[in-house]
This record gives structure tokens, C-alpha cells and sequence, in this order.
């Protein structure tokens, strides 16, 4: 299978500290995989890397075999490339004109357009507001908004940063179902940072483990309860997946 993105022996320093480290890292297309990590461990910064957002300080990039320099990415690699932030950044217009903005700039026909917008609309389940005001949009249905403008310009790689972090349970759950369902229709290759074990689980395949600026692991969710390391990595580990047994044996005595 081809490699899509690719990064080799990448150091982000910032005001002298080394806040990324990271020797080897490759994803290949349709992954999905969740980006795990303790506060201030370098997600969002390796996510901005990989998004083509930022140079690293040192290191090299390829995306789809071509090498790239974030700061200077052309506009056809760039279109490939999504990203959805936790707090959705929308325009102050109609639901509609959120999703059209990004077919608009690519010269889309207007039929296209709006057949695109209703679909992608419509597979997150707000089609019915889409001539309400984005900005009057519940956290919820900014979220669903701002996934479906991101997969509405059918981009080859999506970056998601803590996108439902900010979501009551019930409502992150059913965003979660319908994400899913989609990722797999589509197969688009997907990088999330999240805090939530479940969701990872949920979601992912694969996991990148970062801790105090390092990748320290890039494999199987599954495997991560059976895998060890340093004893600061363990505990952030055993901690971080406890929510889980419990939601599990609240589920089982539920039933
Ligand atoms: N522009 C910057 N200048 C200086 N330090 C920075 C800068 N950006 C990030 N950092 C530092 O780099 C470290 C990693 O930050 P980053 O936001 O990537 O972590 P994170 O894992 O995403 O954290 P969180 O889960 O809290 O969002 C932190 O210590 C942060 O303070």
C-alpha cells in the first residue's frame, strides 16, 4: 500500500524547548487514527505538522511522495488537506454559504455546489437548517457543520482536533455513530486528537502515543492495554483508560 504523508527525523523547538520529536511516521490512505497523549505532550503541535499547517525546525514532509514545506505549500496539495478545530471557526452567514465557501474557491459549478451541500447536509443530519445563521447553530450542530464543510471538498486527509470534546454524552455519541458510518463509506484517511479512550476505540484502528514531546507509540488500540513502557507513560496510560471499565461495567450491569 501506497504511503500518504510521511515525516522523517522531525523536531519542532520552540523558545528553546523541543516540543516534538518525532524519527519516523507514516500513514497510509484510509487509516483512521486518533492521536493520544496527556496535556501539553505535542498533539495539536505534530497535528499542525502533519496538517501542513507548520514547518517543523528540523526534518522533511512528504505528502503523496512529494516533498513539502508547510510554510510554502501550492494550493493544489493544500486542497487536500482538511482540518476541523475543537471550537468550529464559522463564518457569520447561512449554513449553506459555510459549506458552499470551500466549492466556491475551487470553481465548482453552482449545480454541483448546492448538490454537495445538501448531501454532506444531510448525511450529518442538519439539512433542515440550512438557511439558518451559523452562529445561532447549537454546539452540536456546529460541530456537525463544521465535519461536513471540512468532507464536503472531498479532501484526501482530514485532521480533526478534540472535535467533540465539547459535546454533551448523548450528543457526542450519536455525532460519533454518524461519523463513523461515513468514515467508512468514504475511507478518507483520518487523523483525531482526543482525550476519550472510548472514542478512540470507537473510531480508530491505530493509535500515536505522544508523551512529553516524543512519539512514543504508533500502533493497534487494541494492543495498548497489553503494551508497556516507562512508568510515567503507564500510569498516563492506566488512568486514561479507566473510564472505559467502568462505562463497561455500568453498560453490563445495565443489562
Ligand atoms: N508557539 C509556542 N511557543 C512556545 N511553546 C509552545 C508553542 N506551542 C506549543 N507550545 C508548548 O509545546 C507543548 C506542547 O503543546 P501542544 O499544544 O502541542 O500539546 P497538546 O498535547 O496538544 O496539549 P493539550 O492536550 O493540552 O491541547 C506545550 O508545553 C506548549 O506549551
Amino acid at each position: 500500500m501506497k504511503i500518504m504523508l510521511d515525516l522523517q527525523d522531525i523536531t519542532v523547538i520552540k523558545r528553546n524547548k523541543k516540543i516534538v520529536s518525532v524519527q519516523e511516521l507514516t500513514v497510509k490512505p484510509g487509516k483512521v487514527i486518533g492521536l493520544i497523549g496527556p496535556n501539553g505532550a505535542g498533539k495539536s503541535s505534530l497535528l499542525k505538522l502533519m496538517a501542513l499547517l507548520e514547518n517543523p525546525t528540523t526534518g522533511i514532509i512528504h505528502f503523496n511522495d512529494l516533498q513539502v514545506f508547510p510554510g510554502k505549500v501550492n494550493l493544489t496539495e493544500r486542497r487536500k488537506v482538511s482540518v476541523v478545530f475543537q471550537q468550529p471557526l464559522m463564518l457569520d452567514t447561512t449554513v449553506y454559504n459555510n459549506v458552499a465557501i470551500g466549492l466556491k474557491f475551487r470553481k465548482t459549478p453552482k449545480k454541483v455546489i448546492k448538490e454537495t451541500v445538501f448531501y454532506w447536509l444531510k448525511q450529518f443530519g442538519i439539512d433542515h437548517l440550512v438557511e439558518d445563521r451559523a452562529k445561532n447553530l447549537s454546539g452540536g450542530e456546529a460541530q456537525r457543520l463544521s465535519i461536513a464543510r471540512a468532507m464536503a471538498t472531498n479532501p484526501e486527509i482530514l485532521f480533526l482536533d478534540e472535535p467533540f470534546s465539547a459535546l454533551d454524552l448523548p450528543t457526542r455519541r450519536k455525532l460519533l455513530k454518524d461519523f463513523q458510518q461515513i468514515l467508512k463509506e468514504t475511507g478518507t484517511t483520518t487523523i483525531f486528537i482526543s482525550h476519550d479512550y472510548h472514542e478512540v476505540r470507537y473510531l480508530c484502528e491505530d493509535i500515536i502515543l505522544m508523551f512529553e514531546g516524543k512519539m512514543v507509540d504508533y500502533g493497534k488500540v487494541e494492543e495498548l492495554p497489553f503494551k508497556r513502557f516507562t512508568n510515567d507513560v503507564n500510569q498516563f496510560l492506566d488512568e486514561w483508560m479507566t473510564p472505559l471499565i467502568d462505562e463497561d461495567r455500568i453498560e453490563k450491569a445495565m443489562t
